[in-house]
């Protein structure tokens, strides 16, 4: 993997009906290295992450994720966590039966993993016998990201983590990404918010210099 870029995208193309959204993309995330695409709403960030994320295909162009193309397969999904899609929760688990839950998906002991001190850091440590559904919008959030950093991984794809976040809660995320970035991981986001994604250890860049039109 390390031999690799961990995302590659040349020439992306993606229309929308007869609405060009992204033209031309290119992007490279060297392994290790944090990337954050900021821009306008409604500029193609979060389909770029989507195709990335192998959740949409492009009309032309291509990605490669460590070498490979991005796609179903069991290896993909154990290198890379996305947040592009909003969470799906199982009825009736609690907060830490899903942070359990994905830790032995992914052949770790929860114990081991130390669940209860990522949820605590994430300001989730009184809800933990909680449903995700009844938690805030904001507290949603925490977990999503808690869940996703508490799994091995090799490529972090967030779309505005800071989303709902207070500012502790950026502060607390962008200093988590920051580590997982300096211990070798890779981070391809987006947001709104440069000096969060600064803070997280990413290389902020418009979406508009990453198209071919751009000059
Ligand atoms: N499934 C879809 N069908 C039709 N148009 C879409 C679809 N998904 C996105 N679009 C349009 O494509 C454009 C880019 O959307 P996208 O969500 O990628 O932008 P964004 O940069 O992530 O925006 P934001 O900052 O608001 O999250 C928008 O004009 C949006 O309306």
């Amino acid at each position: 993997m390390v031999d690799h870029p961990a995302v590659e995208v040349e020439d992306l193309h993606v229309s929308y009906g007869s609405t060009p959204v992204l033209v031309g993309v290119a992007l490279t995330v060297p392994a290790g290295t944090g990337v954050c695409v900021t821009g306008e709403n409604g500029i193609g960030k979060s389909t770029l992450l989507r195709c990335v994320s192998s959740l949409q295909q492009p009309d032309s162009g291509e990605i490669r994720v460590f070498g490979a193309r991005p796609g179903s397969t069991p290896e993909f999904w154990r290198a890379v966590v996305t947040t592009v899609e909003p969470p799906t929760w199982y009825p009736g688990l609690t907060v830490r039966e899903h942070a359990e839950l994905v830790c032995r998906a992914h052949g770790q002991d929860p114990e081991e993993a130390g669940i209860d001190e990522a949820l605590e850091r994430f300001g989730l440590g009184g809800h933990i016998d909680a449903i995700p559904p009844s938690l805030s919008s904001g507290q949603k959030q925490r977990l999503t990201l808690a869940i996703a950093l508490i799994r091995p991984s090799s490529l972090l794809i967030l779309d505005e983590p800071e989303q709902r976040l207070d500012p502790d809660g950026r502060q607390e995320v962008a200093s988590l990404l920051a580590q997982y970035v300096a211990g070798g991981g890779s981070l391809l986001m987006a947001s709104h918010d440069d000096k969060f994604a600064t803070a997280s250890g990413a290389q902020v860049t418009t979406m508009e210099s990453l198209s071919a039109d751009a000059s």
